[in-house]
C-alpha cells in the first residue's frame, strides 16, 4: 500500500482533474499481489475520454500487470475497474471487448492460418455476432455477410493492407503483421485501445510509421499505450502516467512529466528505454 502523503496528494489534485474532463476509465485501490510482491501497488487511475493516456516506468514497474487488470487478463487482489462509470471489474475479456474495449495484441490475436482478409472479417463478425472465442460459429456465418466484407475492405484500407487482403497471415512481414493487429483492433469499433508496446522491435522508420497509422485510425478512441520510448510518448501523449514499484510516481502533461523532479530521478535520469 504505502504511497506517501505528497503522492496521495498529487494523485488526488490529478483525479479531480481528469474527472472534470470526463474519465472513460478509472480504477479505485486497484492491486495484484503475487506472494508478497506487490506487483500493482493500490493504484487509483484516471484516463481522460478521447486522451492518448501513456505509461512509463522503469521495467517491472507493474505497467503490463496494470493493463492485464484492467483488460480482464489477470484478477485483482484488491481495487476496482470503471469504464464510463460501470463496474467492469469482473468482466472477462471478451465481454469487455463488446463493451468498446480493446487490447492489442493479446485478446485480438492474429491467426496464422487465415489470410489477412479473413482475420479482420472474423474480429468485425465476432463485434456484431457474438463472443471473439466462438471462432467456429464466426467461420460457419462467414461470406454470408455484404456488409461485413464492406466494412473488412474498408478497415484494409486503412490499414494500408488491401493489397495483401488474400496472402496468409503468416507470410506478412513483421510490420505488416502489426498494421493487421492494429486492423483487428479496429475491426471491433473501440471506445478505448490499450496498445502494449506496439512498436517494440521496430525500426525507427517503422516506428514512426506504426504510430502515426496508431493516432489515423483509433483518432476518436481514447488510447493507452504503454511504451519504452520516452521520446516517442512525449511526443504523442495527452496525459503520461509514471510507475514505479507498482504505485503512481506521477501524471500529467509530457511538459509536467519531463518536468517533474521525482520523475528524473526515479526514472528519466538514468533509464530511458529497454
Ligand atoms: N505471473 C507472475 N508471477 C509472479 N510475479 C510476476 C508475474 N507477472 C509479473 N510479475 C512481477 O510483477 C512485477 C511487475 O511486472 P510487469 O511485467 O507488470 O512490469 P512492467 O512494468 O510491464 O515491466 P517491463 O517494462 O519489463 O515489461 C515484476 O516484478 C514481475 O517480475
Amino acid at each position: 500500500m504505502a504511497a506517501t502523503d505528497q503522492s496521495e496528494t498529487d494523485r488526488s489534485a490529478a483525479s479531480t482533474d481528469t474527472t472534470a474532463r470526463s474519465a472513460i476509465l478509472r480504477t479505485e485501490g486497484l492491486a495484484k499481489l503475487y506472494g508478497e510482491l506487490v506487483a500493482v501497488d493500490y493504484v487509483d487511475l484516471s484516463v481522460s475520454e478521447g486522451d492518448f493516456h501513456s505509461i512509463i516506468g522503469p521495467n517491472g514497474a507493474g505497467k503490463t500487470t496494470l493493463l492485464d487488470l484492467i483488460t480482464g487478463g489477470r484478477e485483482p487482489t484488491a481495487g476496482s475497474i470503471y469504464f464510463e462509470d460501470e463496474d467492469i471489474t469482473d468482466l472477462e475479456s471478451d465481454e469487455l471487448v463488446h463493451e468498446g474495449i480493446a487490447r492489442s495484441f493479446q485478446i485480438t490475436s492474429v491467426l496464422d492460418g487465415l489470410t489477412v482478409f479473413e482475420n479482420v472479417r472474423l474480429a468485425t463478425q465476432a463485434i456484431q455476432y457474438g463472443s471473439l472465442s466462438k471462432v467456429d460459429t464466426l467461420i460457419r456465418k462467414a461470406g454470408s455477410h455484404g456488409s461485413i466484407d464492406e466494412q473488412t475492405r474498408e478497415i484494409l484500407e486503412q490499414i494500408g493492407l488491401e493489397d495483401q487482403a488474400q496472402i496468409p497471415a503468416q507470410n506478412l512481414s513483421y510490420g505488416d503483421r502489426r498494421k493487421l493487429e492494429i486492423g483487428i483492433v479496429l475491426a471491433t469499433d473501440p471506445k478505448l485501445v490499450l496498445l502494449d508496446e506496439p512498436t517494440a522491435g521496430m525500426s525507427i522508420d517503422k516506428k514512426h510509421e506504426t504510430i502515426e497509422l496508431i493516432e489515423d485510425v483509433l483518432a476518436d478512441a481514447t488510447v493507452i499505450l504503454v511504451e519504452h520510448d520516452v521520446e516517442l510518448v512525449m511526443q504523442l501523449s495527452d496525459q503520461i502516467t509514471v510507475l514505479h514499484q507498482g504505485q503512481i510516481l506521477a501524471d500529467g502533461t509530457p511538459d509536467e512529466i519531463a518536468d517533474n523532479q521525482e520523475v528524473q530521478d526515479a526514472y528519466l535520469g538514468g533509464h530511458t528505454d529497454e
